[in-house]
């Protein structure tokens, strides 16, 4: 299935008629770079086009009210300075004779994207419009905002597909107050929200806008807020978030439907948020959000004020939407110190609510109430610190690098009397390997791994890897009669002079993995149900859960809490996920994990496998192909020993791995 695009050059018939500092910035060229960014790099091609159209009325009160409705329906009659008069009342927002139609189309836009997505007619899909929407109200515009489109959508799904858990992500450096205010008491709507905060000192400066902003009532648990106290945060800030708060509620949270209030104002060089994040983050968080709610994700464009990051940014976003490899994200040295105290507050905010964060610590007591004065003393500081230490709009930053598609996605080593799984190519054709190597592999395999069947296998896993290295292929699926054997020796000696870093993934554990690499080289994470003994070093991660692979709720938040920081910060050229016979890991389990590890190494995944499971060969093959991964349904509490686990693991190698803190 394929990715919406909904534009509409109307959305640019509308602009500032005044002087006023507070919104020059929302110019129509924010729409007219974004989309002839997408056509000069071809996405729009392959995008499938959609026309966007007019909210109704009825469609528009499911979130604003008849007052307000009325009062906006009256503004394209007005003179200009009836139009200064009207916009007088309302905060960072301005009013133009056709701003209506546009809201109007704006807000209809993401009702059409919903339609698209939850008809099945796409997978996912993106709206670029404007007026944005989230800072808008019951009965008010603001920030710029006329109708809040994404919360619209939200109320849309739910009534006419009877969608029962929105997850909405906004990762837009403002906070949308909009959204929360009309979600905070929902429990059905899990509204997620960074934002530049700086204690309140920043737009909207909203005590409601902190981390202690949790939900009302029944939605209590249900508005998480990670307040940004400094500018200059980095791709590493953004994923720890993702990893140690947003992704473990919402894997629990478990949506029926994703929308992302997308404004790109997040991304360096942007002069409202001061940020330093690069553009291909964005592919990244994409990509994170898209094993949610079988993949049905709808991106509604919010902010985005330098033309320049915004374009590239919308690129990235929209290039992982259509399935695209993704980028390798380097030197990513961990969240910084304001970073991990805003994400260990949130944690903490929420430890009561979602069992998935049950063992989050409490940070350092620090009332809150003081904030404003430390915040005062830290703003004097900043102005002292040397202007250029801090991201401006100056600031420079690579264009983010090409993503091409390997001419094959997935290919497959197999025994001869194995069928391949549809959509994977067979590997067939295989050079002879080097008589050295074969010899080496003779001498340090006596099993039958090797005998005259078993050359052959390695002489095509050795081609394998080289045209996954030479970015020909994708990922692969090998099956071979002994796993451990063959892992050994794809480490040891298949990838020594093919790549610099593997990742090895270890599922379920046969027996102990003889060998631990101190050079960096070869990083093994291993999930499975015993401890091991085995002296952990910086390389080789063992992860115990109590009832082993096939406790689901223990193995994803493994998953998001350890192995995604560790891979990100690790940033491997290759992926080798073993599957352990006899694991017991559950099959959506299994894809989800496939899926995420997609992000790594430009999606160069090679999945091991013993040929007595080749019957889980076809939902291998659907998640290396890239189709979304089942929801993992009803997940229980993990267990506590797991959970205490896990923390005492991060804490343990937060020294030498920066992106597992979580605690300042
Ligand atoms: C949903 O709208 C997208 C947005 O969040 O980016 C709007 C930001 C309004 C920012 C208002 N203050 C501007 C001060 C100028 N220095
Ligand atoms: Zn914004």
């Amino acid at each position: 299935m394929g990715t919406a695009l909904l534009y509409d050059e109307e959305m640019t018939k509308y602009k500032l008629l005044w002087v006023d500092a507070a919104c020059k910035i929302e110019v129509p060229e924010r729409l007219i770079v974004s989309y002839e960014a997408l056509v000069r790099s071809g996405l729009s091609d392959r995008c499938i086009s959609i026309p966007a159209r007019e909210a109704s009325d009825s469609e528009i009160l499911l979130v604003h009210s008849e007052l307000y409705l009325e009062a906006v329906k009256k503004t394209p009659y007005m003179t200009l300075e009836d139009l200064k008069e009207f916009t007088l009342q309302f905060g960072d927002v301005y009013f133009h004779p056709n701003i209506y139609h546009c809201a109007k189309l704006a807000s209809g836009s993401a009702l059409q994207l919903v339609d698209s997505v939850m008809t099945g007619k796409v997978r996912n899909g993106i709206a670029l419009v404007r007026p944005p929407g989230h800072h808008s109200m019951h009965s008010a515009a603001n920030g710029f905002c006329v109708f809040n489109n994404v919360a619209i959508a939200a109320r849309y799904a739910k009534q006419k597909y009877g969608v029962k858990r929105v997850l909405i992500v906004d990762w837009d450096i403002h906070h949308g107050q909009g959204v929360q205010y009309c979600f905070e008491d929902d429990p059905s709507v899990l509204y997620f929200s960074w934002h530049r905060y700086e204690h309140q000192n920043f737009w909207p400066n909203l005590r409601e806008s902190d981390y202690d902003s949790v939900g009302k009532e029944s939605g209590a648990g249900f508005n998480i807020n990670v307040p940004w106290n400094n500018v200059g945060m980095e791709n590493s800030d953004y994923l720890s978030v993702f990893c140690h708060v947003l992704l473990p509620v919402a894997y629990e949270f478990c949506p029926d439907l994703v929308l992302v209030c997308a404004g790109f104002d997040s991304a360096i060089g942007d002069p409202e948020g001061e940020m330093c994040a690069t553009p291909d983050i964005f592919a990244h968080l994409t990509h994170l959000l898209m094993n949610l709610a079988g993949g049905k994700l709808c991106a509604v464009l919010e902010g985005g004020y330098n033309l320049t990051s915004l374009a590239q940014s919308v690129c990235q976003t929209v290039q992982t939407l259509l399935g695209d490899p993704l980028p390798q994200l380097a030197n990513l040295r961990g969240p910084c110190k304001s970073a991990v105290e805003s994400l260990q507050c949130a944690r903490s905010a929420h430890r009561r609510y979602w069992s998935f964060l049950k063992h989050a610590t409490d940070p350092p007591m620090t009332d809150i109430s003081t904030k404003h004065i430390k915040s005062a003393m830290e703003e004097e500081e900043k102005t002292e610190m040397a202007e250029e230490e801090r991201c401006t709009e100056g600031k420079v930053w690579p264009e983010p690098p090409e993503r091409l598609c390997p001419p094959v996605c997935s290919a497959s080593v197999l025994p001869d009397d194995v069928a391949c799984p549809d959509g994977l190519k067979r590997l067939s054709s295989s050079k002879d390997l080097e008589p050295l190597l074969v010899s080496k592999l003779k001498n340090r395999f006596r099993t039958a791994a090797v005998d005259g069947d078993g050359v052959t296998t390695f002489s095509r896993l050795y081609t394998l890897i080289e045209k996954l290295v030479a970015n020909e292929i994708r990922n692969g699926l090998v099956l071979v009669p002994d796993v451990a054997a063959v892992m050994m020796c794809v480490v040891q000696d298949l990838t020594s002079d093919l790549v610099k870093r593997v990742l090895v993934v270890c599922v379920g554990k046969e027996k102990e993995l003889d060998y631990v690499t101190t050079d960096g080289k070869v990083l093994v994470v291993q999930i499975s149900s015993e401890d091991s003994e085995e002296q952990r070093s910086k390389y080789y991660i063992p992860v115990c859960l109590k009832k082993g692979c096939s406790d689901t709720s223990g193995f994803i938040q493994a998953v998001l809490g350890l192995l995604l920081p560790l891979g990100y910060e690790y940033n491997p050229d290759l992926v080798l996920l073993v599957r352990m016979p006899g694991s017991g890991v559950v099959d959506s389990m299994w894809q989800q994990l496939i899926g995420l590890l997609q992000g790594f190494a430009k999606g160069h995944t090679l999945v091991l496998m013993q040929v007595n499971e080749k019957a889980c060969m076809g939902s291998t093959a659907s998640a290396l192909l890239g189709h979304p991964a089942p929801p993992l349904q009803d997940l229980q509490t993990p267990f506590p020993e797991d959970g205490d686990a896990l923390e005492r693991l991060r804490e343990r190698l937060q020294a030498d791995w920066k992106m597992l803190q979580t605690t300042s």
